[in-house]
């Protein structure tokens, strides 16, 4: 009986499959409507239906099976998602379908929802307007947890976390406090103004979004959910990368901010103390004799670090080298990584990085992508580098371990089930993408 029914089901998954090839959308509606669970089986090396309409540039097959809930970023067995097959197969209007959530060169943390408007950020009497605007967003950040719900789970996985959106009176006692720091982030992005709209109509300004930032616990906001379990993760690392990608762009850029005011309290000119300016842009000195109010000085505002990542390759193309730190979980291995320094180019850092943690040399240096990293302010700049040497000795101040790996093994450890001798960081850290980046570059449907 169990044997019947593991046929009919398979027979069923061929059936979807074949359907999402030929673009019968017909067929994939009335399988997925009498079989929902069978929406992200696969087919021989490891295909999926999305991968099957993705190539044929289906584009209802695919937005069929996105409405349904489908898993857009399983890979095949040559750790491609549907969209890096639509890519290959130059589909580009399926594409776009996939490419919301995984836009080429947009990494997690980089998607931005909101627009900064920095202009305004000097104007007081409209920052003073939309701060007690009916629909004015603002984001509450204890300790730089963001606020959260867990009301909602995602399909078959771990609990999704959503961004708690207060209004002004939930916040108005919190604003009335010294030491709460209060940061505008921008407005909503809004499609143009519908032909429809009566010309004497004033436009209206989109929503406000402000972050509020506290280094008190402020337990007192979670109760106020209702259904929902509302928290501030502690563990912020782990709990950020659960957000949607349109969430945790906003994240990126609150919390670093916010980071920078809770580090930079005085003014590291002559150590007196500090006012906020610019819609919590700026901190300028309050003594009227610093030095700092003269000028440019980059102490008044808030920092970025860059940091270069990078996938260094081997001279013959089919191996890559990853290392693993100390505290990274075992069986783990990412791309080097350090700090740019003063003084240096993004390519030197490269190198002299690569050099510094694994003893190997690199020639030639090839931007990818970069990803803003809130943890507290850095900016991954994620490179390729061709390695013109390959011998490994390693600091061990830093890393643990570095190896070659062969593509094989690093494909493996993309795949779901395949046998590893590897893991390597979630999809939402830019060396994930930087890794499925130089796999997808040899394209083997
Ligand atoms: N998103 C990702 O995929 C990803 C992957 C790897 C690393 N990272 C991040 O990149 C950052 C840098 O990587 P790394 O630790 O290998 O750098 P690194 O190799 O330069 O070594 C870190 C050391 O550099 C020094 N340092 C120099 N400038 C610094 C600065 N501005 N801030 C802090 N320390 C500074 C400190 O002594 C620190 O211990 C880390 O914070 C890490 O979180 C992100
Ligand atoms: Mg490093
Ligand atoms: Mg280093
Ligand atoms: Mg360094
Ligand atoms: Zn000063």
């Amino acid at each position: 009986m169990a044997d019947l029914q593991l046929s009919a089901d398979e027979e069923m998954v061929e059936r979807l499959l074949d359907a999402a090839a030929r673009g019968d959308l017909g067929q994939v509606s009335s399988v997925l409507s009498r079989a929902p669970s069978l929406i992200d089986r696969t087919g021989s090396r490891g295909w999926t239906a999305l991968m099957f309409g993705a190539r044929n540039g289906h584009y209802d097959v695919v937005k069929e099976l996105l409405d349904r809930g489908c898993d857009r970023f399983s890979v095949n067995a040559s750790s491609q998602t549907a969209y890096d097959i639509s890519k290959f197969w130059g589909h580009g209007h399926v594409c776009r379908l996939l490419g919301r959530t995984d836009a080429p060169g947009e990494n997690y943390f980089g998607r931005e929802t909101l627009d900064r408007l920095s202009a305004r950020r000097t104007d007081q009497a409209w920052l003073e307007a939309r701060r007690t605007a009916a629909d004015t967003v603002y984001l509450l950040f204890s300790k730089l947890s963001p606020m959260v719900s867990t009301s909602c789970r995602r399909q078959g996985g771990q609990p999704e976390l959503r961004l708690c959106r207060l209004g002004h009176d939930a916040v108005k006692p919190l604003l009335q406090k010294p030491s709460t720091v209060l940061v505008f982030l921008g407005v909503e992005r809004t499609d143009p103004p519908s032909p429809s709209r009566q010309a004497d109509e004033a436009p209206r300004d989109p929503p406000a979004w402000f972050a509020v930032g506290t280094e008190e616990d402020a337990d007192e906001f979670l109760a106020g959910g209702g259904e929902e379990k509302r928290l501030f993760p502690r563990s912020s690392h782990r709990d950020l990368l659960t957000l949607s990608e349109d969430e945790a762009g906003v994240v990126a850029q609150a919390r670093s901010v916010l980071a920078w005011h809770s580090r930079y309290s005085f003014c590291s000119t002559c150590g007196g103390g500090t006012r906020l300016e610019d819609g919590g842009y700026k901190r300028s000195c309050l003594n009227a004799e610093c030095p700092s109010l003269r000028g440019v000085h980059n102490t008044c505002y808030p920092r970025v670090d860059p940091v270069v990542i990078m996938l260094v390759i081997h001279p013959d193309g089919q191996q890559c080298l990853l290392g693993r730190k100390k505290m990274f979980p075992a069986g783990m291995f990412s791309c080097l990584a350090g700090f740019v320094e003063p003084g240096e180019t993004l390519e030197e850092a490269v190198r002299r990085e690569t050099q510094e943690e694994s003893g190997v040399k690199v020639g030639r240096v090839q931007y990818v992508s970069c990803q803003p990293w809130p943890m507290p302010s850095s900016l991954m700049i994620g490179c390729l580098a061709i390695a013109v040497t390959t011998d490994i000795r390693v600091d061990e101040n830093e890393i643990e371990e570095a190896r070659w790996f062969s593509r094989q093994q690093v494909m493996d450890s993309l795949l779901d089930g395949a046998q590893r001798v590897l893991t390597v960081p979630p999809r939402q850290t830019i060396a994930h993408q930087l890794i499925k980046h130089w796999i997808g570059m040899n394209a083997n449907l």
